[in-house]
């Protein structure tokens, strides 16, 4: 699914005014109506209803609905903002036919009777045409909103927030706990910094034209499930289990042995043919018993990995989780890396060892992994002063370095060689928790052993690891789910892909 900056969204509204039989009129009230139809999905009549409107093309979204709640007799107020701008002309025509009066705001000076009154806060002060950080009145509007109890939904995005790039700290920001936008996903709504405001996201889909959004170029993509069942490979009923792959992974030192028992197991889950685990010898008794299906082979000393012994012909290498960096370990790393030509994974300590070894970074053969969460990622690459150029960063770096990055956080991307950067939008805050990372290598590794392009197993990897995480958290709660419950979800998963 596309991501598409402002202006291409504007282009896009432009282009299905011009080319569908629809008018730039009617779209407004088929954004508004599948507003409506949401709300009146989630909230009943006993609720009372603030719709807060701008005299832009949001605040014609906002009278529009307000218009559809009040015809189905719903306890409507609705406030416009009072500012030297005019009206844009479908705002008017939407303020021309509310069958009641509004209440123009000058300043601040509004009321809302809160006690013992269900509220729900229409936020539709201004959308994608925002083009400077709010002050004065509005500024004082939206904090007042801000404060007061009830509901809280924005139309499109927040108002106060940019589409494209990220907020100041400082910057006034209406706050919502749901946030129903047009067609696409806004780049502000996948980083940390911004969508902290838009609460929880529903796409609402009002059929802009499809060729304009098949045919627009954008290096910036969701991962859909639509995508995920595409590129998903259902197992040959004729098959044995040399065609799912042979898996290596390499990790774990005294005391960590937990970590990469949790990506041998969760290899071994995602339906990997033959696993090895690779760890120093304290880990023997326990890998064998928390996952009897892989092989183990020593590391070559009882605590830390010296050696790696594998054939790196036909096997698919995932290292780095508990790995350690001591000095014979990063000799043993340096060794392998020099030998492997095909794809591999790379995460944790196997990244740490390199950043302080930089000229490895040159040894990582082309179109591998690597993993990193944000601080193992400025190690690497240097700091970055938020996600966002955290995330341009890596792109540039996937492209230099011929390699995939999975940049992971609130929104995990994968950054392509291409320059291509997916984001992933399953997953959820029982996932950070330590032992994820370590499965997620895990899972990678064993779908890249499986014969996925390294793109395909790095995008199903994130996706299928945050819908299992989802899952898990369904059954025990985001506090109470461990790492170990995303591997044992895995199930509902696979039977959900549409194969
Ligand atoms: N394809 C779609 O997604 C559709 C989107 N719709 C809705 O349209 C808005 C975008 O509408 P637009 O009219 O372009 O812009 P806004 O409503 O967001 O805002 C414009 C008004 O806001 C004023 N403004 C802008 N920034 C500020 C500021 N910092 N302080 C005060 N006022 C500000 C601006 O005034 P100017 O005088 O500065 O021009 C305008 O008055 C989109 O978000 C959707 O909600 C369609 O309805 C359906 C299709
Ligand atoms: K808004």
């Amino acid at each position: 699914m596309k991501v598409f900056n402002t202006s291409q969204i504007r282009q896009c509204d432009q282009y299905t005014v011009e080319n569908d039989e629809i008018s730039s009129i009617e779209l407004m009230e088929k954004a508004a109506l599948a507003c409506f139809e949401w709300i009146k999905s989630q909230f009943s009549a006993n609720y009372t209803y603030y719709v807060f409107c701008g005299k832009g093309n949001n605040g014609g979204d906002g009278l529009a609905i307000a218009r559809l709640l009040l015809e189905e007799n719903y306890k409507v107020e609705t406030f416009v903002i009072q500012s030297s701008s005019n009206f844009s002309t479908d705002a008017q025509i939407n303020f021309d036919k509310y069958p009641d009066s509004v209440s123009f705001l000058e300043n601040d000076d509004f009321e809302i009777q809160q006690e013992n009154k269900k509220i729900v806060i229409i936020d539709a002060l201004f959308g994608t045409g925002l083009n400077k950080p709010l002050e004065g009145n509005t500024q004082k509007i939206i904090q007042k909103l801000n404060h007061i109890k009830g509901k809280k939904i924005s139309i499109d995005i927040p108002s106060g927030l940019f589409s494209d790039s990220l907020p100041s700290e400082d910057q006034t920001i209406f706050k919502a706990d749901v946030t129903l936008s047009f067609q696409f996903y806004k780049r502000a709504f996948l980083h940390v910094e911004s969508a902290q405001y838009a609460g929880k996201i529903f796409i609402l889909d009002i059929g802009l034209n499809s060729k304009f959004i098949q045919d627009e170029e954008t290096n910036n993509y969701i991962i859909s499930s639509k995508s995920v069942s595409d590129n998903f490979k259902p197992r040959d009923p004729f098959s044995h289990k040399g065609n799912y792959g042979k898996v290596a992974l390499i990790g774990g030192s005294y005391g960590k042995i937990g970590s990469i028992s949790l990506s041998t197991r969760a290899a071994l889950k995602i339906g990997a043919g033959i696993v090895f685990t690779i760890a120093p010898n304290c880990g023997y008794s326990i890998l064998q018993t928390l996952a009897p299906e892989a092989m183990f082979i020593s590391g070559g000393d009882e605590k830390l990995i010296t050696e790696i012994k594998i054939s790196t012909e036909k096997t698919t290498i995932g290292i780095g989780p508990g790995l350690g960096k001591e000095k014979l370990t990063k000799v043993a790393l340096e060794e392998l890396l020099k030998s492997i030509q095909t794809p591999a994974v790379l995460d944790a300590d196997a990244l740490n060892i390199i950043s302080e070894n930089k000229s490895m970074l040159n040894l990582i053969p082309k179109n591998s992994i690597i993993t990193p969460h944000p601080v193992e990622f400025a190690r690497l690459f240097g700091d970055s002063k938020d996600s966002l150029e955290q995330c341009e960063l890596a792109r540039e770096m996937a492209k230099k370095y011929n390699i995939i990055i999975v940049l992971k956080g609130h929104r995990t991307a994968v950054l392509t060689p291409e320059g291509k950067c997916y984001y992933n939008i399953t997953g959820n805050a029982g996932m950070a928790k330590g032992g994820s990372g370590d499965i997620l290598t895990g899972m990678i590794t064993g779908l890249l052993a499986q014969g996925y392009s390294p793109q395909i197993a790095a995008q199903l990897g994130v996706y299928i690891h945050g819908k299992a995480g989802d899952y898990a958290a369904k059954k025990y709660s985001q506090e109470a789910m461990t790492a170990q419950d995303i591997i044992h979800r895995l199930p509902e998963v696979f039977l959900n892909i549409k194969k």
